[in-house]
């Protein structure tokens, strides 16, 4: 086996040597882009994205789409702007192959509209896609119709049987290991013979922003999509086959990964503002502007962005992120750094991301001389004076950027494999670096 360098390269995390003030624009939602990618593919007319990720998990959501015929093309805007994507939908045909990296979005989104194809795709990805909860998806497309070849676990490797055509209807499904099991298989059920009903039927059910977000952008490409929020049955989504229209959507920022920014100003007393923060959004990052205030940050949305300050007091929290779980490593290093113990609850999901995030924070910050333990669904966080060493990432993207925002606070950190940020930011260390000035 050949070792990739980037991934056992140390990149020195930089220490402030004061307040940081800043304006950083953060590219577009990882979350956002491939919801858009998904429903203009689906669609009857051709569409727009402007200002689309373009990241590992991005691209490879574009690249599984090509394989199964879309046309995704470079362009401009109606409007003349740049960075657009154009999204040509066409029949969808197999055989294809589509490499799903360690994207959640790709591993759960592409295999409904797989189904839709009219041949076999295969679905592989990187090592960790094997052990990544799929059971949902897999289950529920058989009962809506369709034909998987699998090997018994409820994961990848897989190829769906595609036959051009999907009878869709009703279906139960336990959600409580990733909501991305009911996103992916609302995104596609306009083109299901039947739309869908799902049913959740687990005891919790995470990152409930992301749901709200799949119905949102459903909704704005014309799909009649019933909610429990709309008034219909808890925990159960209802969608209605139709036609889905071709848009011009321009891309919010990713607001998870304005995160290690905004905590940037928090451990260094600093100002962040973030460009484009948007007024109203189903993003889980929104709820930062709440927490970070909590833990000694003061925010405020002008016409000049998300304009963050803090005084250098970092305050410990107790909060429930099971609706936000991707904000978990970056809120575990700013609780490292604070004047008081938190607890971190409703993350037990966390175990099945990118890596164990639950074990893998507990670790790392632990090597640097802190004290956190987990618990049964989360961390509790007892600050302690941190020392340098080297900070692991597990391939994880936002366990390399909350190395970094240790990195600010402590000298001599270092962390290892800096470039799994591609995941879902591949600017990270420019942008970084450009924050500071250097
Ligand atoms: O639908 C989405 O875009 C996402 C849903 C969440 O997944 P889980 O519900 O599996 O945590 C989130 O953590 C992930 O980063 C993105
Ligand atoms: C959990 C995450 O990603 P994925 O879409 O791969 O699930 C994440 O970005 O924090």
């Amino acid at each position: 086996m050949t070792v990739n360098p980037a991934h056992t390269a140390l990149w020195p995390a930089p220490h402030a040597s004061g307040a940081v003030d800043a304006t950083v624009h953060v590219p577009g939602s990882k979350s956002v882009t491939n919801r858009a990618l998904v429903l203009a593919a689906l669609a009857s007319e051709p569409g727009w994205l402007r200002r689309p990720l373009r990241s590992r998990d991005t691209l490879l959501m574009a690249a599984g789409l090509r394989a199964m015929g879309v046309g995704i093309e470079e362009g401009v805007g109606p409007d003349g702007s740049g960075e657009t994507w154009r999204v040509i939908p066409a029949a969808l045909h197999g055989p294809a192959t589509v490499d799903v990296g360690n994207a959640g979005t790709v591993m759960r989104f592409l295999p409904p509209v797989a189904a839709l194809a009219d041949g076999p795709v295969r679905f592989d990805g990187d090592p960790r896609s094997y052990e990544r909860p799929l059971h949902g998806v897999i289950d529920a497309l058989r009962v809506l119709g369709a034909r998987i070849d699998d090997d018994g676990r409820g994961a990848l490797p897989l190829t769906v049987l595609g036959s051009g055509a999907l009878d869709g209807g009703p279906v139960s499904v336990d959600a409580s290991s990733s909501s991305q099991f009911v996103s992916a298989l609302l995104l596609s059920a306009p083109r299901f013979n039947q739309g869908v009903e799902v049913r959740h039927t687990g005891s919790t059910l995470p990152s409930m922003p992301h749901i709200r977000m799949t119905v949102d952008m459903l909704r704005a490409v014309g799909a009649q999509v019933d909610t429990p929020e709309s008034g219909g049955e808890p925990d159960v989504w209802r969608v209605t086959p139709g036609a889905l229209l071709g848009r011009d959507l321009t891309v919010e920022p990713d607001l998870s990964n304005a995160q290690p920014f905004l905590a940037a100003a928090l451990v260094t007393g600093g100002t962040v503002v973030i460009p484009d923060w948007p007024a109203r959004t189903t993003q889980p990052g929104d709820r930062l502007r709440e927490i970070f205030t909590e833990m000694g940050g003061s925010c405020e949305l002008t016409e000049r962005g998300l304009e963050f300050t803090a005084s250098g007091a970092i305050h410990g929290i107790d909060v429930d992120l099971g609706e936000v779980g991707e904000l978990t490593p970056g809120i575990a290093a700013v609780a490292a750094l604070a004047d008081s113990p938190s607890t971190l609850r409703g993350v037990a999901h966390l175990r099945l991301h990118e890596t164990d995030r639950l074990a893998a924070l507990t670790k790392e910050i632990n090597e640097l001389g802190g004290d956190v333990t987990e618990t049964a669904d989360g961390l509790h966080i007892r600050p302690r004076r941190l020392h340098g060493g080297v900070f692991h990432t597990y391939d994880d993207h936002r366990m390399a950027t909350a190395g970094a925002v240790i990195g600010l606070a402590v000298e001599d950190v270092q962390i290892e494999n800096v470039a799994t940020t591609a995941k879902t930011l591949p600017d990270f260390p420019d942008l970084w670096t450009g924050m500071l000035g250097n």
